[in-house]
């Protein structure tokens, strides 16, 4: 087994009277892909957004290599070398794609306090983490990312999050309202980012886009994780779907007669 990456370790968090998650442990190891799972409320995207600095927990630990780290905000989270990207990507969609690659990161030329943004380093670097993911062929660095697909605009920030090398990169729901192409285009660059080190966390409703790129399922129902080593070479989608919703085949069967 890898080493281990990130430890949520008994996260729980409040929403006034509502507890959203409760004692909620989640591992995520160095190049693995980790599935995660559950219907609606199930308290992904709350255990995700604490993950990246996005809330603040009301009690839990996070650890990264072993080391307790204190993720108030995403800076924080970047900082620790996590990334996340979120259905709409953060992507500012009237700036090209080499300007979003490098947001709030761009390169500066020329001396101190007469400095401006370096343009042509971004075009190269752009051009090559472009090829490298796989679109480089129809989109110039300087296309404006209004004018990109969907698939096109998740491979961006899928980009962005490899080119400054974060250990962990979180997608939630990075195959939403994507097309076949698009949706294989994401898959593909998801096994790109584990292939090349990286580490993923990858939440979708839809299970079989899951089953394809995972290592490891874990399941939330609840606010609580109610399963996390399901392996998806193991098991099936229909199994799966009874952990996620808690309800099996016989009681159906049973509501039905
Ligand atoms: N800002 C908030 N204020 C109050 N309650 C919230 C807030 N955000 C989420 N919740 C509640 O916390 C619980 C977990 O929601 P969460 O969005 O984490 O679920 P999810 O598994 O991501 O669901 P979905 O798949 O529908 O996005 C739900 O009961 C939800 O209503």
């Amino acid at each position: 087994m890898a080493n281990e990456l990130i430890r949520m370790q008994n996260i729980c968090k409040h929403y006034g009277h509502l507890q959203a998650l409760s004692n909620v442990n989640l591992t995520v190891h160095e190049n693995e892909i980790v599935g995660l799972l559950g219907d609606n409320g199930a308290g992904k995207s709350t255990l995700i957004k604490a993950l990246s600095g996005a809330i603040p927990i009301t009690s839990g630990d996070i650890l990264v290599r072993g080391k307790k780290v204190d993720i108030r905000s995403t800076q924080d989270a970047i900082a620790n070398g996590i990334e996340t990207i979120y259905q709409d990507s953060a992507l500012v969609p009237q700036l090209s794609v080499a300007r979003n690659l490098f947001l709030g990161r761009e390169p500066l030329v020329g001396p101190r306090f007469f400095n401006r943004l370096d343009h042509r380093k971004m075009d190269e670097v752009a051009r090559d983490l472009l090829k490298r993911v796989g679109i480089s062929k129809n989109i110039p660095p300087l296309t404006q990312i209004s004018s990109l697909s969907g698939g096109e605009r998740q491979a961006v920030a899928i980009a962005r999050a490899m080119f400054f090398d974060s250990d962990l990169i979180v997608l939630d729901e990075p195959t939403n309202n994507l097309g076949v192409a698009e949706t294989k285009g994401v898959l593909r660059f998801v096994r790109h980012a584990r292939d090349t080190g990286h580490s993923c966390i990858f939440i979708a409703h839809n299970i079989h886009h899951v089953f394809q790129v995972v290592d490891r399922i874990v399941v939330m129902r609840g606010g609580k994780v109610v399963a996390d080593d399901i392996n998806p070479k193991c098991s099936s989608v229909a199994e799966v779907e009874q952990v996620i919703t808690g309800i099996s085949e016989d009681d159906v069967s049973a509501a039905v007669a």
